[in-house]
């Protein structure tokens, strides 16, 4: 057995970038901010008046469930790990951890009563409660691991029963709570398109078994950490900033979860019923779930494999809805990606995972006239596939549809068939390689995507899709900019991202 880490007075320093599908949270105020695909304050894009729209596409009716049903014909769940001391350093079954939380909490009791009467605190939040949020923010960055560290420390000594809702291996989540937190800040600016964000990510935290009643001591927990380490910046006046922004938070998180809670269950389960490997790296899987699972073309879902417990990766459905009800996701193995691993080399037929619901906004505008201009890196193909599946099903005639498809090889290209038999089947649908690497690229454009796609020269008066790495889509948004295209006609899956510049 590995022995424990010696005990530190600090945790355990964060990756410093954090694999794609490391662990993600169970907990409010805002942990899965930045987790996802998508962030919440993708504008929409202006409608234009149109005679005659064509149909949407129909939505799956969402039947109601009490309870999650058990999952048909599944093979019994077997965690890897139930137990892993070395990582599981943050939480009271673990001894090393345990013993340093009680020490560092040893050091800063509780703050007595909070400052600032009731009534204050359930007024909404004033603009000069986001500044003092966003300057309280700005002290506690440089040492946001020691503040989530003793956030989550708080919790799980004074809350033991949340600790089983999170993942064994807390450290990338320590990194995701306070990224979500500047996400959250930022996105303050944007009140109809927090809200809406915050609805999904309540309804989402259902899966996790988050309950309304565990809302209110995360918040104590929070404003106790931020107190501590915001050092001479907290002062009475940021501390009810902060306890009017985490009210409207959860109250929104809450409202959402409950409204779901009378439609729809909190997860899914779905088995693997096809799993190919396309390239070393890439597998293509197909996913029945165990219920109707709503869902439009370009969203994503949230996924647990049976061998990381309460490890949750997102991913882009890459097809439309379909009458046999399968989902499918490409999947790409990443270094330290437990998830992606899992999926790619272990994940077979009879598998079972679990989904949370659908969420995000990258979805097609069918009553758009715009001619599409679609950008997709790697497995960011996906939600562009289903995107275009969705098209050819529910698209307007006459809409002229290009994806450009960008791999580093040529050999990574995997899906080009599949849009290349759609290609064929609707003329107005272009598809183009493009490989960036050195190598054979036969019937490939060469360079980088997004500087291929501005080759073109003008892209204006088109929609625009942008999915794949982020790098690649910050760089495609600002070549589509300066080819045209007007900034409330992109969608991509990185806003929050880019909006941090
Ligand atoms: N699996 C899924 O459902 C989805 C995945 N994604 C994201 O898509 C990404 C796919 O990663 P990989 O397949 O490894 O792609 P990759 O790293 O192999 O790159 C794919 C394409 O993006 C271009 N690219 C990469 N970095 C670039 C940069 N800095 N500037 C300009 N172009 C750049 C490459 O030249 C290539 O054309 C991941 O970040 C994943 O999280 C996004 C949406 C859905």
């Amino acid at each position: 057995m590995p022995g424990r880490p010696p005990m530190p007075l600090d945790p355990p320093d964060l990756p410093p970038h954090a694999p794609a599908d490391a662990p993600t949270t169970v907990l409010p105020p805002v942990p899965d901010l930045v987790a996802g695909p998508v962030c919440p304050a993708a504008p929409e894009p202006v409608r234009q008046a149109i005679p005659d729209p064509p149909a949407q596409p129909p939505a799956v009716p969402a039947p109601s469930f009490p309870e999650p049903a058990a999952p048909a014909a599944a093979r019994a769940f077997r965690p890897l790990l139930t137990d892993a001391p070395g990582l599981n350093w943050s939480g009271p079954g673990d001894g090393w951890s345990h013993e340093w939380a009680m020490q560092t909490i040893a050091e800063h009791r509780p703050a007595p009563a909070p400052a600032v009467g009731v009534t204050a605190a359930e007024q909404p939040p004033t603009a000069r409660d986001i500044e003092l949020i966003r300057d309280s923010l700005a002290v506690v960055e440089p040492v946001a691991d020691r503040a989530t560290a003793h956030f989550y420390a708080l919790i799980f000594l004074h809350h033991p029963e949340v600790r089983a809702l999170f993942p064994a291996a807390m450290d990338v989540q320590r990194d995701r709570l306070f990224r979500a937190l500047l996400a959250a800040a930022r996105g303050a600016d944007d009140p109809a398109a927090l809200r809406a964000y915050l609805s999904a990510l309540g309804r989402g935290h259902r899966r996790y078994g988050t309950l309304t009643g565990h809302y209110g001591p995360v918040g104590e927990c929070l404003v106790q950490a931020l107190a501590r380490y915001a050092g001479s910046r907290w002062d009475a006046a940021t501390e009810l900033a902060w306890r009017r922004v985490y009210r409207l938070v959860s109250s929104i998180m809450i409202e959402a979860a409950e409204e779901a809670a009378r439609t729809s269950p909190p997860w899914w389960h779905g088995e693997v019923v096809r799993h190919e490997r396309r390239t070393r790296d890439v597998a293509v899987i197909t996913v029945r779930p165990d219920q109707p699972y709503p869902f439009r073309a370009g969203q994503y879902a949230s996924l647990e494999t049976p061998w990381w417990p309460r490890v949750w990766r997102h991913l882009s459905f890459a097809s439309a809805p379909r009458p046999d009800g399968l989902l499918t996701f490409h999947v790409k193995a990443v270094q330290a990606g437990w998830v992606s691993n899992a999926l790619v080399h272990r994940a077979a037929p009879g598998d079972v995972l679990r989904l949370g619901p659908a969420a995000g906004t990258m979805t097609v505008d069918h009553g758009s006239p715009a001619d599409l201009l679609c950008l997709g890196g790697g497995t960011g193909i996906a939600p562009i596939r289903a995107m275009v599946e969705e098209l050819a099903e529910y698209g307007r005639a006459g809409r002229a549809v290009e994806v450009f498809y960008g791999a580093r090889r040529a050999g990574e290209l995997y899906d080009l068939d599949g849009l290349r038999e759609l290609a064929r089947r609707h003329p107005w649908l272009t598809v183009r390689p493009v490989v960036s690497g050195t190598g054979p690229a036969e019937g490939a454009l060469t360079g980088e995507l997004p500087e291929v796609v501005g080759g073109f020269g003008s892209w204006t008066g088109r929609d625009a899709v942008l999915s794949g790495p982020p790098a690649m889509v910050r760089r495609g948004v600002g070549v589509l900019l300066r080819c045209g295209v007007s900034p409330e006609r992109i969608r991509h899956d990185l806003v929050g991202d880019l909006a941090a510049g």
